[in-house]
């Protein structure tokens, strides 16, 4: 057990990010106390249930009146809502972040509401499930995986290592990255990715008109990869696209042309250009494995690559 780091945490929306940081808040001691609240009643009485939380409060404002430290873990379109809802009960010094997974537009939905005197720093940990709801999260969630900061302008330096203390606490590793290069890269990583996921599954319902349930009766691993992460939670992907639009429209821009290339490359036998792209594609996995970033990964081979 570690020393607190904050006398009162306060979380907003309780899926899987919130009651993943409660637990692994809990497993390090890292508060006194984490008050909790969702917008449903049917959210708040299962958390209630399971334990999630020191208490459940029945609004936004009163989780987070005297709290040290606020964090919006709701959808990243209703994060200035939740902001505008609990700005007057912020004391001074309090810090507000968020678990967002675009910063762009959080920020610029969120700084409107921010009180003089409390510190905005937002924050985005690179960890997740296809599930959903408060009793989808685990204390392991965020073990060895990144934590993103992104530090708005002016950002009080000692507020900003207190919440960078409380992530590793919980098990990530911490780094700080601007706003808009944070939602390219995360266009490439993890937006567009989904995208083509849901694009592919969706593909194959189609078909499965045709073929019956020939798709989910052989559905090979590549497919059922697709799968899980298609049935990530609508809202909160609705709300990533709509948010993140430049940078994504800009990654699919790209992706459609590569897929251009291939497809050319099949018709036209040109089997180069397909085992290039292919060996090329192989050596970012392999990078991945071997600097430790893919824990699910098989145990065999890892760093031992062939080219
Ligand atoms: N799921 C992931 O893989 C993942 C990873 C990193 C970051 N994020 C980000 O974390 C945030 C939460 O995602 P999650 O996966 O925990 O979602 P979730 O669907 O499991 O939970 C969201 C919670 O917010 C509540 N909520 C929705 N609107 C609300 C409102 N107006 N006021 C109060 N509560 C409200 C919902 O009732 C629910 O309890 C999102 O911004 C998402 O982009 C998600
Ligand atoms: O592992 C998964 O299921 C995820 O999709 C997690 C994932 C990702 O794309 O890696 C999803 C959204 C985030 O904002 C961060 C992490």
């Amino acid at each position: 057990m570690s020393q607190p780091i904050y006398d009162r945490v306060a979380l907003i929306g309780l899926g899987l990010i919130a009651s993943s940081m409660f637990w692994a808040i809990k497993r390090a001691g890292l508060a006194k106390e984490v008050t909790g609240y969702a917008r449903s009643q049917a959210t708040r009485d299962t958390a209630r249930q399971i334990g999630l939380c020191d208490r459940i409060c029945d609004s936004a404002a009163e989780a987070a009146e005297g709290a040290d430290l606020v964090v919006l873990c709701v959808p990243v379109g209703v994060m200035g809502a939740v902001a505008q809802e609990i700005a007057p009960v912020l004391k001074p010094g309090a810090t507000i972040s968020d678990v967002g997974s675009v910063k762009r537009h959080v920020i610029d939905a969120v700084t409107p509401f921010v009180p003089e005197g409390v510190h905005f720093i937002p924050a985005h940990p690179l960890a997740g499930t296809e599930h959903s709801g408060p009793e989808s999260g685990f204390a392991e969630l965020y073990d060895n995986r990144w934590c993103l900061l992104v530090p708005v302008e002016g950002s009080d330096r000692a507020a900003v290592e207190k919440l960078r203390a409380l992530w590793e606490g919980i098990g990530a590793n911490v780094e700080e990255m601007d706003a808009d290069h944070h939602d390219l890269v995360l266009a490439v990583t993890s937006h567009a990715p989904h995208l083509i996921a849901y694009t592919m599954v969706g593909v194959a319902d189609d078909l499965r008109r045709v073929t019956d349930s020939e798709v989910i009766k052989y559905s090979a691993a590549g497919f059922r990869d697709f799968t899980r992460i298609a049935a990530s939670d609508p809202t909160m992907w609705r709300d990533v696209f709509l948010s993140n639009k430049d940078a994504t429209l800009e990654i699919l821009g790209r992706f459609t042309e590569e897929l251009f290339a291939l497809q050319r490359a099949i018709r036209t036998g040109d089997g180069d250009h397909l085992f290039d792209y292919f060996t090329r594609t192989r050596a970012i996995r392999r990078g991945i494995i071997e600097a430790g970033q893919d824990t699910d990964a098989p145990d065999f081979g890892r760093g031992k690559a062939k080219s």
